[in-house]
């Protein structure tokens, strides 16, 4: 059973075709990123995908672990309950600022309790220590009593990943969860993720402006331009030169002066069918 699996795929807002027939399928444990340049579609795809968003009507399918999600344009019913078995991490408002870290991470539960007990906040022994264990897992135990709003950008993403292992989700999907972090924060929050769909075999989908990322953590991209997906295979096979055929002007974009010469560390390699590169500038 694949984690995801999307079949005919288009979405358009007034005139503007945002997702254009998309059709692929993502296998549980993988770790895939989402690349493209601004406008080409990731976060409308990842909003289709948790059922933010329904798909135009015709004949379209999103399937999540062997459920529809979505046919035909209309939202399944069963949709709600299924967005619990996905994690999603925004780049920005990720958390209640005025509640604590810990609070924030213990959120993470509201799927799974009652609506009562989630609404007052009363949670747990054995859920708080579950939620400290998950801020402990993304490396900042130490600020659990924090408010959330006094915390870095890069610790915020920590703590909504922490969350997100809370809500015990089997797919985590991060839209941009480091378009506005410095490299090094960076670097943390996707060893984070690689370090969870590794471990804990949660299916990762991140989307990333940078390939540099996609290259070093991701052993699979899908590239997207004009709402369609211009290539689909191992990250290591999205060179510059193709990022260039792919998207022209537009690659530099994808591909900073100053990126580091990353090399995918050999733990992170997993198995992947081949490369499609679908279309060219
Ligand atoms: N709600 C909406 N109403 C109108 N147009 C929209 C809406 N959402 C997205 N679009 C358009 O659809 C296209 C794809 O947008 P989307 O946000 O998915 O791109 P993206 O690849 O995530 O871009 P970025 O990297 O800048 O976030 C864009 O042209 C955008 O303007």
């Amino acid at each position: 059973m694949d984690a995801i699996s999307i079949r005919n795929l288009s979405k358009t807002f007034g005139k503007k075709v945002a997702l254009d027939n998309i059709s692929l399928d993502i296998k549980q444990g993988e770790m895939v990123a989402l690349i493209g340049a601004s406008g080409s579609g990731k976060s409308t795809l990842i909003r289709h995908i948790c059922g933010l968003e329904t798909a135009q009507s015709g004949h379209s399918t999103i399937e999540v672990l062997g459920n529809p999600i979505q046919r035909d344009g209309r939202l399944a019913s069963r949709a709600r309950e299924m967005r619990r078995n996905i994690g999603v991490i925004f780049q920005q408002f990720n958390l209640v600022s005025r509640l604590s870290v810990l609070s924030n991470v213990l959120l993470g539960n509201l799927g799974r309790i009652p609506l009562w007990r989630g609404t007052l906040g009363l949670f747990t022994a054995e859920e708080k220590r579950l939620a400290r264990e998950a801020l402990a897992r993304v490396g900042i135990p130490e600020v659990a009593w924090q408010r959330a709003s006094t915390l870095s950008g890069g610790q915020q993403q920590r703590a909504a990943i922490a969350r997100t292992l809370v809500q015990r989700s089997n797919i985590l999907i991060a839209d941009e969860p480091i378009a506005s972090l410095d490299p090094s924060s960076a670097r943390r929050i996707m060893e984070v993720l690689a370090t969870i769909n590794r471990d804990e075999k949660i299916t990762c989908i991140v989307s990333l402006h940078q390939v540099e990322y996609a290259r070093r953590y991701c052993p699979r991209t899908i590239a997207l331009r004009d709402g369609k997906v211009v290539f689909d295979g191992p990250s290591s096979a999205l060179t510059n030169q193709s990022l260039m055929e792919l998207y022209g002007a537009g690659s530099e974009e994808l591909i900073p002066d100053t990126a580091p010469a990353f090399v995918m560390p050999e733990r992170f390699h997993q198995p992947h069918d081949g490369i499609s590169i679908l279309a060219t500038a």
